[in-house]
């Protein structure tokens, strides 16, 4: 017999999602009592109200086994038969409050409510993140660990390399090197079935791509001292660490603003330079004129505009100070 599993809702307080039907008013959904709860915001009421439940004192993950779920009356009542397992949806480190929510309900047995897992010894916290650390859970890489051991069991091990990336990135682990030997055998799984190579080359393949993952994230694998040998970065991280620069040029709200002012000429050369980029076309264009009649606050417009719509725009002169007056040239 095989168990069932629960994939148990998880989301910040008023962040769930709905559903309605387009015929619906905005009052009529709003005001619709149902769409306040969830799995979760029952299990809390649960904690509070069920004396089975207050009894029991479950983690989130453990109510399915003792408490079955309606869809239609959004509300748990007590299992009477049938296994099943709970697993909170997952939630990966980089979405921040709802990662360190989804820790301290690992964790917490019983939680009441929002407000009960934010408080600590009496003081309520203003961040989950906050809650978490004086819970003592991010006090080592337990938490990181098992994110990892918890990818391992479904993701591929491409996957499982971005993921180990954005963990050294965005979770400073407090030991990388440890994290890495407990899970390198995992992260390089598919390069184990590659002909004809060494645990060295096979580790070394690894760590590249895992180099090229944070380079594009604007670090490099040997701040983390991995392994005692330096990686060096592929020709595919370097491109990856240039357009991390040119996609986190901060677009000045003034330069923004430059496109409402172009005069009549300056409007024409914007409009038909926008225009190739946007639908894709190339192009070349020569724009001349005597000195301070606005070429330069015309590129400022176009690079304002490009940027600010997630596009890379590389501003190159053939001289140093030219370049040093074009926002990240
Ligand atoms: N449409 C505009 N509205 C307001 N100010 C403008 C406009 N176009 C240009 N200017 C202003 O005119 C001055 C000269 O413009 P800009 O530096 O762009 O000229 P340029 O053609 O690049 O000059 P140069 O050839 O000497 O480098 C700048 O102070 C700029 O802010």
């Amino acid at each position: 017999m095989t168990a069932s599993v629960y994939h148990l809702q998880l989301h910040l307080d008023g962040q769930q999602f709905i559903s309605f039907k387009s015929t619906q008013t905005i009052n009529s959904i709003v005001n619709n009592p149902m769409i306040r709860k969830t799995m979760l915001t029952e299990f809390f009421v649960m904690n509070r109200e069920n004396k089975d439940a207050k009894k029991l004192n479950l983690l989130y993950k453990e109510f399915s086994k003792y408490f079955v779920w309606s869809k239609q009356y959004k509300m748990w009542t007590r299992r009477k038969q049938g296994a099943f397992i709970g697993r909170i949806v997952t939630c990966h480190p980089i979405e921040g409050e709802r990662y360190y929510l989804r820790l301290l309900l690992m964790n917490i047995r019983g939680p009441k409510s929002y407000q009960h897992l934010l408080t600590v010894n009496g003081v309520c916290c203003t961040t989950f993140r906050e809650a978490a650390e004086k819970r003592g859970l991010l006090q080592c890489d337990n938490n990181l660990v098992d994110c990892m051991l918890e990818a391992v069991r479904y993701q591929i091990p491409y996957s499982l390399r971005r993921l180990f990336a954005t963990l050294l990135v965005y979770c400073n682990p407090a030991n990388p090197k440890e994290l890495w030997n407990q899970f390198e055998d995992s992260i390089s799984e598919d390069f184990k079935i590659l002909p004809n190579l060494n645990s060295k080359q096979i580790r070394h393949m690894a760590l590249n791509h895992i180099n090229d993952i944070l380079h594009s994230m604007g670090r490099d694998i040997n701040e983390f001292t991995l392994t005692p040998e330096r990686i060096l970065a592929s020709s595919a991280a370097r491109e990856a660490q240039d357009s991390h620069f040119e996609r986190n040029i901060i677009v000045r709200e003034e330069d923004l603003l430059l496109e409402t002012k172009l005069n009549d000429d300056q409007r024409k050369a914007y409009d038909i330079i926008l225009d190739r980029i946007f639908k894709n076309k190339c192009g070349a264009f020569f724009i001349d004129g005597p000195e301070g009649t606005g070429k330069t606050f015309l590129y400022r417009a176009l690079l304002a505009t490009i940027r600010s719509k997630g596009f890379v725009a590389l501003a190159t002169t053939t001289f140093g100070v030219a370049a040093s007056i074009l926002p990240g040239g």
